[in-house]
């Protein structure tokens, strides 16, 4: 007999191991690793969903199946898992602090990962309703059947969603009756005949979620035809795009492509300027390992996942390519994942979690603008897409690139070491572009009076620009009408109720809004504390930019970008489609509109406050300007015309803002790189966040005391402790929050130390305490 490793869905420190379950007979030949069941839990043995990590042979009587409960029910046909995944999982925990079936859970289309648990709890008690019923009754009763269960617009919905699935057709449905009386498993059988007529005849196998011993017996015995039906959504979409076909090379191009075709020995740091050719060099190198059989996965940062990027893959590679990302629905999420896992796609293009993606076979993994911090999960499982790439490649003996214009100082550092091989590309690939010149507006000698925003120098360049039919991409990194609302009189400036932070207003809602908990409320007309009239907004976002904008200049059309412009599905594509059409002049944007944007007509970038991010309270803070600044000057004179980019800015001689002038990553990697080695922090030190949150603040701070008690008591002395500390913004959400950073090279206490600070969660009296443990953390505000 075999006995089957299960892992629980149940987040919980005392559940975070596999426990052990007997496999019956009628599941021996059909149970594989990776797939999901349903099994009985605890003592009150109620059903909940798990995934087989593991199949042992009986051995002893200590691991005999005799005192072991069965599974319930095997939810899957074949594994929704590989064993790479499954590995995966176990290599990931020890970097990511988080329960091993986050981990697992996090490898799962979302489709698959909601609660079927629930859906099929209470059909033992619909069944037997159903059996008492007349035929019509039958019929009608479904609404009542379906309560707490199976729902029909669940079906209904998931088969709006779908496009590629295996239906079952019913020959006969008097032969499938007939033989549900022969099945112990009759009750259920009969519920699932119901379901199959009233969704008529055709229904997807997965939406329905059989069991596979039913499934089989189905196909078996005749009753149910499998057939595969293709109904591609996206299809048009993929045809309508051009083919393109490869360009010749330029020779630093060409000596980078020899080289990652070369060797997968090393992770490689593709660096090169905006506009020198990264994606080209992307689309050839993994063109060669699909020539070889093998397969590919490319990450773009989220934000940047645009239909200008997607379609050069498309154009390059047809319908070998899948594309993952968040605008996707949970369906055509699971689409995307079936045509991958089915061997059709051999090309994934897709945000951090295509890094998860189960592709066979795969020959090379790039990750393009590594340094983006969106690479980094901010939700448990708490994993970087980096430290995942490079154990796939690992398994896979796959070949890893790291591509960006301005690297992570993590990763130069890294190929500085040689680590990673360090392949440079210096020019711009279209040869008549040449870099933009750019130029600092110091606003502290700007005094106009048309414009709060503008100095006279970017207005007037935006003229010559429209003037001369070309286009202007203007960034603004801060989104909502005015950052803050003060009373003149006393001072009084309204905050979220919720939150240590001011509320935004926005025009077009005329509210009040919370960034960090989504709280709105209205405008006060008079100050809520001295009932002074005297309200007045300060901080200008981009909804107060674009106003006025239109007043100075009506002529120009402009197009805003935004979370609060892109809410909606596709309107991201639509305004980026307009522009590059050029059905507007002015694109005016968060630093949404910084990446990988590629339009040859523009000629002028501006930055309207190039200060946003510079002294947040975060060491990174310097680092992420100039990447920001950085990539939002390439997206000017890309092609022929010459660009140009105006930076306004109150601090024009921050070396950030300095070598961004400069253009010169050389010289800023090595002055950042001497600021982290005074304060000993990363590339230098490694770092882990333990950030303790509690409604009363008394709680969180003396819990956090607590804390880095048990660190200074287990870590040796090589590690730094520094806190706690209350956060920047110290109250978000109705909770306090205060955080301790741990810096360390080498320590190998720290996963036992982190370990027993996170059992303090497991305390009856700190049932209202979170605790949150960030390994590498990428966010200090
Ligand atoms: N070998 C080449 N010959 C001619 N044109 C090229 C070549 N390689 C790339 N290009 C063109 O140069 C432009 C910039 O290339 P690409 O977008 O690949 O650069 P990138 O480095 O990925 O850009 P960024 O990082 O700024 O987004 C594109 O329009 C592309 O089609
Ligand atoms: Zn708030």
């Amino acid at each position: 007999m075999k006995i089957a490793k299960v892992i629980v869905d149940l987040p919980l420190m005392q559940t975070d191991k596999p426990f052990s379950y007997a496999i019956s007979k009628e599941f021996q030949s059909l149970i594989e690793l990776g797939m999901r069941v349903h099994v009985p839990f605890g003592t009150g043995n109620r059903l909940v969903q798990g995934i087989i990590v593991g199949i042992e042979e009986e051995k002893d009587a200590e691991n005999s199946s005799v005192n072991l409960k069965d599974i319930a029910e095997l939810l899957d046909v074949e594994p929704v898992l590989t064993e790479e995944q499954l590995w995966l999982a176990d290599e990931m925990r020890h970097s990511v602090f988080s329960y091993k079936i986050s981990c697992l859970k996090a490898m799962l289309p979302n489709l698959l990962n909601s609660n079927y648990d629930k859906l099929l709890k209470s059909a033992d008690g619909a069944v037997s309703k159903w059996s008492q019923l007349t035929e019509e009754e039958k019929i009608s009763s479904a609404k009542a059947v379906r309560a707490g269960q199976l729902s029909v617009e669940y079906l209904a919905k998931s088969k709006e969603n779908r496009r590629t699935e295996k239906y079952l057709s019913i020959p006969d449905l008097e032969k499938l009756a007939e033989f549900e009386i022969e099945k112990r498993a009759k009750k259920r059988l009969e519920l699932k005949y119901f379901l199959l007529r009233m969704t008529e005849e055709k229904i997807a196998l997965k939406s329905l979620n059989f069991s596979s011993q039913i499934i089989k017996f189905f196909i078996e015995h005749d009753l149910v035809k499998i057939e595969e039906v293709e109904i591609s959504r996206t299809k048009d979409k993929f045809e309508a795009i051009e083919n393109d076909s490869a360009k010749v090379l330029n020779s630093e191009q060409e000596s980078a492509y020899e080289k990652i075709i070369a060797s997968s020995d090393k992770p490689f740091l593709l660096e090169g300027i905006t506009g020198s050719g990264k994606t080209e060099v992307y689309l050839q190198t993994i063109d060669h390992f699909l020539q070889m059989g093998k397969t590919a996965i490319m990450l773009v940062p989220e934000i940047s996942l645009t239909p200008q990027i997607t379609n050069r893959f498309i154009a390059r590679f047809g319908d070998k390519v899948a594309i993952m990302h968040s605008g996707l629905s949970d369906g055509e999420k699971y689409d995307e994942w079936r045509k991958i896992k089915s061997g059709k796609a051999q090309v994934v293009v897709g945000a951090r979690s295509a890094i998860f993606t189960p592709v066979e076979n795969l020959g090379i993994i790039i990750i393009d603008e590594e340094h983006e911090t969106s690479y980094k999960q901010d939700s448990s499982p708490r994993y970087h897409a980096r430290d995942i790439a490079l154990l796939r490649a690992k398994w896979h003996g796959a070949t890893l690139v790291l591509g960006s214009a301005t690297p992570s100082l993590e990763s130069r550092a890294r190929a500085m070491r040689g680590v990673y091989e360090l392949l440079l590309l210096t020019k711009r690939a279209n040869e008549a572009a040449i870099l933009p010149e750019i130029k600092i507006i110091d606003m502290r000698s700007e005094i106009s009076d048309q414009s709060a925003n503008f100095s006279q120098s970017l207005l007037a360049k935006i003229k010559e620009k429209i003037d001369k039919d070309e286009q202007v991409i203007l960034m603004l990194n801060r989104r909502g009408y005015s950052s803050f609302v003060m009373c003149r009189e006393c001072g009084f400036v309204v905050d979220c109720p919720n939150c240590d932070i001011s509320l935004t207003l926005h025009m077009d809602t005329r509210t009040l809004n919370c960034h960090y908990c989504g709280h709105v409320q209205g405008i006060p007309q008079t100050c809520p504390n001295c009932q002074s009239r005297k309200i007045r907004y300060y901080g200008s976002g981009t909804q107060k930019v674009e106003e006025e904008l239109r007043e100075i200049m009506p002529e120009a059309r402009v197009l805003r970008m935004d979370v609060d412009t892109t809410r909606t599905k596709n309107a991201h594509e639509k305004i980026l489609e307009k522009f590059g059409n050029h059905e507007a002049d002015i694109l005016l944007g968060t630093q949404m509109i910084a990446k990988g944007l590629d339009f040859p007509n523009v000629t002028l970038v501006g930055v309207i406050n190039a200060d946003t991010g510079l002294n947040l309270p975060d060491f990174r803070a310097s680092e992420r300007s100039f990447e920001l600044l950085m990539q939002v000057a390439g997206r000017a004179g890309r092609a022929d015309k010459k660009g140009e980019v105006l930076i306004q800015t109150f601090n024009p001689h921050h070396y950030a803002i300095e070598m961004t002038k400069a253009q010169d990553y050389e010289k800023f990697y090595e002055m950042e790189m001497r600021f982290r080695r005074e304060l000993s922090y990363p590339p230098y030190y490694f770092t882990v966040q333990v950030l303790v949150s509690h409604q009363d603040e008394e709680v969180a701070i003396q819990k956090s005391y607590e804390i880095s008690q048990i660190l200074k008591q287990n870590l040796t002395e090589k590690a730094k402790i520094l806190g706690p500390t209350a956060r920047p913004i110290a109250r978000t959400h109705n909770l306090y929050h205060y955080q301790i950073l741990v810096k360390y090279r080498f320590e190998e206490e720290l996963e036992s130390a982190l370990n027993q600070v996170l059992e303090l969660t497991q305390l009856r009296d700190n049932k209202n305490l979170r605790i949150l443990i960030d390994s590498e953390p990428q966010n200090f505000v």
